[in-house]
């Protein structure tokens, strides 16, 4: 192809894509697919020795939209260059003594303080223009609003959500379009960027420095890392984890082990990152280095590998499930991912489908994202000759679009109720042994009740003998056997958590799957609704996987779905067993409890999972309201804070004796 129309179409594409992720807070492709392209434009754009002014290689950010003050940033905030390559990385450092630092995954907040106090907080924007959030930056978890420093004091770092925060957030969290959001910085950018500061402070925003612009110049003649301590030691910031490395060599083999080491500190404080930075501790030594308009020299950062394949598509399959709605599977060459051939992944809906303009022969880009899901990342070429069906596949109907319960996505259905049995199919699912166990109750009597109307919802079931004069009139019926059809029902009423569950129908969720979330939840249905509002990890239990969680968390963020449950409990008797009331007097029942250091029998994951299964809530920073500590190896600052405000501290052991293990 002509490659100025390929560099003016990826312009266009790649601004389209900024506005998206800057301002929108809505990627339509993963950072890896946007970096390729992007790759691909600065190689394009250097061997034709043309780039256009609005090119992405030649700016950092975009001009923010927000309706949020604007405010100037008389020292330009820009992006960093990057690399992949661990040699580049150790030459950069060229003689210099430098920091190598965590890439914290968020957005760039510069904070102002005169007279010891906070004065403003904005974002990067496009780099000269960024957006006010004082509002915010107020509820951020870790920043003091006043410190012992009276000159005027400007530092740059990233507002992140920590990890922790995040898997927690992401089951609850939707964004203006009602999409679940997928991605850490998007969410913290979102937050941070929100006009009320409740979201802020509700969600937990956490700024870590990385750099001083101004100010603390009495402290160092012109070393970063002293400065950066002052901030750390003296002034109660969380700086931004970083090594400092002297000039003297080093293999890149050290080096990578570096990069190992820092990486185990962000994933025990739950850090989001994406890379490494490596920076020139000299302060006069960085300005000399000058900048580009997108980059300043005195810092490369070092992104990790990617994973993404590239591999041609062949066709698209249309799949029709029981659920009635058509869904896309994109088909194609094999390729090998994490030592699997992989060569199909859904593309979920009508929407996702039509973003990428698929052909057959398009190369396209698949990732597997938490390791395990499939999906389609990019469309290098988007021929779009692809197109959606207008028959059902499976009876072919003709096919309705209906629009999903977020914005911008719609889906397939098929409309012919006798398509894929799906109405009759649910109640038919609802009276199997395995679930509501209703014997006596035939597939063609379940038909009848639904085509009369009689049934409408499960809960129906335990009042059709409202229709028993009707019912008792049909062939082949008769007074006794309505008399044994309705002492099936009535019996079935009497049930427990696992087939309750499972009745329930919800996609993958079936026998197993009921009976391990019953054990886990000691066949308490509240403890388990509890747990779905409160974001629990499910795919943490052994034998439930992610898309169960996104399933589970799917089906219960239906209101029509909660009503149809909440009027079925009220027709049955949910059973606990024996040991029902294990949870009942345990000490943790209802407290606030922190977690802090190292336990020897749990990740902090596993231990926070445990908490909320005693019923008890897990906190993440001490204060007056929390009720206990529970101390590992090497607590810190929390520790010193509970022993401050009193509050009782167990061990790991005490921990464990407490609730009876
Ligand atoms: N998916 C999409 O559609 C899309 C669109 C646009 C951009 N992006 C992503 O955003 C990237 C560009 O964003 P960017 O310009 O913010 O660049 P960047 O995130 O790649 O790197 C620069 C930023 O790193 C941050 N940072 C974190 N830790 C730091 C440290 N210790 N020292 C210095 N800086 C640190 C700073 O905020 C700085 O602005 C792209 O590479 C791409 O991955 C994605
Ligand atoms: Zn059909």
């Amino acid at each position: 192809m002509d490659s100025i129309l390929r560099i003016q179409e990826l312009t266009e594409r790649l601004n389209i894509y900024r506005d998206e992720y800057y301002n929108q807070n809505a990627p339509s492709v993963s950072d890896e697919a946007y970096d390729r392209l992007f790759d691909e434009l600065k190689r394009l754009e250097q061997e034709e020795g043309i780039a256009f002014s609005n090119s992405p290689t030649q700016s950092v950010g975009y001009e923010a939209v927000s309706e949020l003050k604007k405010t100037e940033h008389p020292i330009p905030l820009l992006s960093l260059d990057k690399t992949k390559n661990i040699t580049e990385l150790n030459q950069f450092r060229a003689g210099q003594d430098t920091l190598l630092m965590l890439k914290l995954d968020g957005l760039t907040v510069k904070l102002e303080y005169e007279g010891g106090k906070l004065l403003r907080a904005s974002t990067r924007g496009n780099g000269e223009t960024g957006e006010d959030i004082t509002h915010n930056a107020k509820t951020f978890r870790n920043i003091p609003l006043v410190i012992p420093y009276s000159d005027k004091l400007v530092i740059t770092g990233e507002a992140v959500i920590h990890t922790d925060d995040f898997e927690r957030l992401q089951s609850q969290t939707v964004d203006s379009s009602g999409e679940k959001y997928r991605n850490i910085r998007n969410l913290a950018a979102g937050t941070v960027r929100s006009f009320d500061a409740e979201t802020c402070a509700k969600r937990g925003i956490y700024f870590h420095p990385f750099d001083v612009l101004e100010g603390l110049d009495n402290y160092s003649a012109d070393c970063k890392h002293v400065k950066l301590s002052v901030l750390q030691h003296q002034l109660g910031f969380e700086v931004c984890p970083f090594y400092y490395l002297n000039k003297m060599k080093q293999t890149d083999q050290d080096f990578q082990q570096y990069i190992e080491e820092l990486k185990e500190t962000a994933v025990q404080e739950h850090f989001p990152i994406d890379g490494m930075v490596l920076t020139y501790d000299s302060i006069s030594y960085s300005k000399s280095c000058g900048r580009t308009g997108h980059h300043y020299k005195s810092g490369l950062a070092f992104k990790f590998e990617d994973d993404l394949y590239e591999t041609r598509l062949i066709s698209v399959e249309w799949l029709a499930s029981r659920f009635g709605a058509v869904t896309p599977v994109a088909i194609f060459e094999p390729v090998e991912i994490d030592g699997c051939m992989i060569s199909r992944a859904s593309l979920h809906n009508l929407a996702y489908f039509q973003r990428f303009e698929l052909g057959a022969g398009d190369r396209i880009l698949i990732s597997k994202r938490n390791m395990i899901i499939p999906q389609v990342e990019e469309n290098l070429d988007r021929s779009g000759t692809l197109e959606a069906p207008e028959l059902c596949p499976n009876c072919g109907e003709p096919l309705i679009v209906k629009s999903g319960d977020a914005e911008k996505t719609c889906f397939l259905q098929c409309q012919n109720q006798g398509c894929t049995m799906k109405h009759l199919g649910s109640f038919i699912h609802f009276t199997r042994k395995k679930c509501m166990n209703i014997s006596g109750i035939s597939e063609k009597l379940l038909s009848l009740f639904t085509s009369q109307g009689w049934i409408r919802t499960y809960a129906d079931i335990y009042r059709l003998d409202r229709y028993r004069e009707q019912i008792v009139r049909l062939d082949g019926m008769g007074e006794q056997s309505f008399a044994r059809l309705w002492k099936a029902i009535e019996e079935s009423r009497k049930t427990d958590f696992a087939h309750f569950l499972c009745a329930l129908d919800i996609p993958l969720i079936g026998e197993t799957a009921s009976r391990i979330l019953a054990k886990v939840f000691h066949d308490d249905l509240d403890g388990f609704l509890n747990a779905v509002q409160h974001g629990y990890l499910f795919s943490r239990i052994d034998g439930i996987g992610l898309v169960m969680q996104d399933n589970i968390y799917e089906w219960f963020g239906s209101d029509k779905n909660l009503k149809t449950m909440e009027e079925l409990r009220k027709e049955v008797v949910i059973m606990k067993n024996t040991n029902q009331n294990e949870n009942q007097g345990n000490p943790f029942e209802g407290k606030t409890v922190v977690v802090t250091g190292t336990l020897a029998n749990f990740t902090r994951d596993s231990v926070h999972i445990q908490l909320m299964q005693l019923g008890a809530k897990p906190g993440k920073s001490v204060s007056k309201n929390t009720d206990y500590v529970i101390a590992g190896e090497k607590a810190g600052s929390k520790l010193a804070k509970a022993k401050e405000l009193n509050i009782t501290v167990l061990t790991e052991d005490e921990f464990m004796q407490m609730m009876g293990a």
